[in-house]
């Protein structure tokens, strides 16, 4: 059984907090953007002195902005944290050690058809971008996935992972069991990013400031409950532990020079807000896949139909 939103989300409210109507807003979010090149403040139409009541001086002026800042570092953070999938009862009991191994295995095969997409998407957001250093920062992500040559990245330690659970790579590759709902939910998230904005896109992947935290539980939980997977295809989570931290901070500092306006903030929550719900979906949809259609019922390692992976 899934939270409801309410009960996972612990976002203190702001003065213009977006918590508890993140869905309207989320939707506001992607409909007010354009999909355009920007300029180098993210397309969030900054607007500095919009924030600073009555303070005289420079000095002053710089003191609320970065008290500011720090409330606005705040909110996020709360939600990258409240909201989490960490949460998500199908996590925690991976965590707990009481997944069969048809369950992880299932888990494997629709996280890979998250992680195929990432770089797609990093991509789409890289483009963007109109300094070569945005550019260059968003490059590695794409390159950390896909790897710079045959045989690296990303998406061959989770090939790997498949494998160490019991997966085929072939099936894998083709894309076949991935679920309905585990689609949607990515094709949610590519497309947020395709159609938002810079700061939205760039919001969007703060989850990843809980993601190192997950990595290390996840490693803890694999090495000591499910001792059946040969620990060197955890290779993806080690790694990501460190790169996810890195990543986070880069996606942070943009977020923070960029949302200086009430609203720009506003947007950016509730695009971390809709990150959420992707990542949460994307488990529901898993958790739930074995009392739903027939067809996505069975043990992946054991499928002969192929369905075909669709991009
Ligand atoms: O396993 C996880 O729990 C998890 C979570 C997240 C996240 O929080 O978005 C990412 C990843 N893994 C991950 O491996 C990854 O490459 C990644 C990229 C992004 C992003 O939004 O750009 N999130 C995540």
């Amino acid at each position: 059984m899934s939270l409801g939103a309410d009960e996972r989300t612990k976002v203190p409210a702001g003065p213009h907090t977006a918590a508890g109507s993140d869905a309207a807003v989320s939707r506001e979010g992607t409909d007010t953007v354009s999909a355009d090149t920007v300029s180098a403040d993210g397309g969030a139409g900054v607007g500095k002195a919009a924030r600073v009541n009555g303070t005289a001086g420079l000095g002053g002026q710089t003191q609320a902005w970065a008290a500011d800042a720090a409330a606005f570092e705040a909110r996020l953070r709360a939600v990258a944290t409240g909201r989490y999938h960490d949460r998500h009862p199908f996590n925690v009991r991976m965590h707990e050690g009481q997944l069969t191994p048809s369950e992880l295995r299932r888990w494997v095969l629709n996280r890979f058809h998250y992680q195929r997409h990432i770089p797609i998407k990093d991509a789409l957001v890289m483009a963007k971008f109109d300094t070569r250093e945005q550019r260059r920062t968003w490059l590695r992500r794409v390159q950390d996935h896909d790897g710079k040559v045959e045989g690296e990245g990303g998406i061959e330690n989770w090939l790997r992972l498949g494998t160490a659970v019991g997966l085929d790579r072939e099936v894998l590759l083709s894309g076949e069991g991935v679920l309905p709902g585990v689609r949607l939910a990515v094709d949610g998230y590519v497309n947020f990013c395709r159609h938002g904005s810079p700061l939205e896109a760039v919001a969007a992947s703060l989850t990843e400031l809980s993601a190192p935290g997950i990595m290390l539980t996840r490693i803890d939980a694999f090495e000591r409950h499910y001792q059946w997977i040969d620990p060197a295809g955890l290779a993806y989570f080690r790694i990501r532990e460190h790169q996810g931290r890195r990543d986070s901070r880069e996606a942070l500092d943009l977020v923070l020079s960029w949302a200086k306006a009430a609203a720009d903030q506003d947007r950016a929550v509730a695009a971390l807000s809709f990150k959420c719900d992707v990542l949460w979906s994307l488990l529901d949809a898993v958790a739930h896949a074995d009392t739903a259609d027939p067809a996505t019922r069975s043990d992946p390692a054991t499928r002969s139909d192929r369905a075909g992976w669709r991009p």
